[in-house]
């Protein structure tokens, strides 16, 4: 369970402060599922990268079951995304040398888990995903939604405990983005996972069981009925 208390980002730019966030209070409870909408500039992808620990607040606490991320030290806060959290993004962001079987693999090396099982382990996230055929391809041999596919395999062949998604058909066409929505949607519910997702698709955002809207770095959280 994530709960975020009085979060500030602020960034320098020459003389200028940008409020990136701005008091945020949120509460994600374990297996949710929420949407971040707002407009260009927001603060949608600060607040993805304070609940990923990618990032550090300015103030307020960051508290993944009862840990404040925002003061955990490097190596620990490293430990935390590696082993609880998933990231999938915009850009699929696979290494384009590596395999689809060895880019899933790479997120089970931090764990120290051994050759053997990370091949198996890999392969079966793949397979998982519907690319059981295509282990042996190079990214540049897959399609957009293959990439994308095999990026959700790589986050979530360490079974964390929260899938962090930053805009993960923005660089999709539409049949793509339905094809990537649904093994989103199917893993979130096999898996028990927190879900949460930037999204400029208000099509995607209507599905979700709460939508919050980020403006000038304020929040606001609804719960949407209509899901
Ligand atoms: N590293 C940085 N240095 C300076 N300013 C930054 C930095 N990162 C973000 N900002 C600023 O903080 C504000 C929030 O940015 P953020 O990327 O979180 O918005 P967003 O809602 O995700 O926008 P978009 O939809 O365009 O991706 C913006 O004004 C942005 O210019």
């Amino acid at each position: 369970m994530y709960e975020l208390r009085n979060v500030t980002k602020r960034y320098t730019r020459g003389k200028e402060t940008i409020h990136a966030l701005d008091g945020v209070d949120l509460t994600i409870a374990d297996g949710d599922r929420l949407v971040i909408q707002g407009p260009t500039g927001g603060g949608k992808s600060t607040l993805l990268q304070m609940l990923g620990g990618l990032d550090r607040p300015s103030s307020g606490e960051v508290v993944l079951d009862g840990t404040d991320l925002a003061k955990l030290p490097e190596a620990r806060l490293t430990r935390v995304r590696s082993e609880s959290i998933g990231f999938v993004f915009q850009a699929f962001n696979l290494i384009p040398t590596l395999t689809a079987q060895e880019n899933v693999e790479t997120a089970l090396v931090p764990l120290g888990i051994k050759p053997k099982e990370r091949r198996e382990r890999a392969a079966e996230a793949l397979n998982s995903v519907g690319l059981g055929e295509r282990l042996a391809h190079l990214p540049s041999e897959m399609s957009g939604g293959q990439q994308q596919r095999v990026a959700i395999a790589r986050a979530l062949v360490k079974q964390p405990k929260v899938l962090l998604a930053d805009e993960p058909t923005g660089n999709l066409d539409e049949s793509m983005r339905d094809e990537i929505m649904d093994v989103l949607e199917r893993m979130w519910k096999e898996l028990g996972l927190t879900f949460i997702m930037v999204t400029h698709d208000s099509a995607i955002a209507k599905k979700a069981p709460r939508i919050a809207t980020i403006r000038k770095g304020r929040i606001s959280v609804k719960e949407n009925a209509g899901a």
